[in-house]
């Protein structure tokens, strides 16, 4: 079930917030400026599948968010336990970092754990298939794909490279709440 949890960025043990409800979830982060919305994930594809295959059968999804908000690149994570570079891929995201645009993902099989360091607090939401998240530019974030990742994300880019990341250099991550699957 997707899942937000806001803490105060200073200290863990103080939990502020925290709901399963979609509706709660989407108003604290609407207050916070993030996107949440919950999309029809059609395809039953299994983490793993190819990015040919998770395009051609969202590929009437992402033709609307390319015409409606002019993303300009694509592309998907698509991962499952057997990945020979689950962990090399686990610690990319899991430091702090921005990106120069919002950071749109649908996710269409399993889950992640994005956390979003706004302000004075971290808001950490469970992702889930059929939630769709985008994080405004320059916000500082992290991303936690768990031991044994089990997703399927498509990524849209305002920009032809696609992901780019900027470090913070802040350890922040090490003190948050981590994916255990
Ligand atoms: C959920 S897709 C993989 C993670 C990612 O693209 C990102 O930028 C995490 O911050
Ligand atoms: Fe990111
Ligand atoms: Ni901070």
């Amino acid at each position: 079930m997707s899942a937000i949890r806001i803490y105060p960025h200073a200290d863990i043990t103080q939990l502020e917030f925290a709901s399963q409800n979609i509706s709660s979830i989407r108003a604290r982060l609407a207050a916070a400026g993030v996107r949440f919305e919950q999309w029809q994930a059609s395809a039953e594809l299994s983490p793993g599948a190819s990015q040919d295959e998770v395009i051609a059968a969202y590929r009437a999804d992402i033709d609307r968010l390319i015409a409606e908000e002019g993303y300009q690149t694509v592309d998907v994570v698509s991962l499952n336990r057997k990945n020979p570079k689950k962990d090399e891929l686990r610690q990319i995201f899991l430091r702090e970092h921005r990106h120069g645009e919002d950071e749109v993902r649908f996710f269409v099989a399993g889950q992640g754990l994005f956390s979003l360091h706004i302000n004075d607090r971290v808001y950490e939401v469970l992702c889930e298939r059929g939630d769709l998240i985008s994080v405004p530019a320059n916000t500082p974030h992290w991303f936690d794909m768990g031991p044994n990742p089990d997703f399927i994300a498509i990524r849209l880019f305002n920009n032809p490279e696609g992901w780019v990341a900027h470090y913070t250099g802040d350890n922040i991550a090490d003190r948050f709440n981590r994916l255990e699957n």
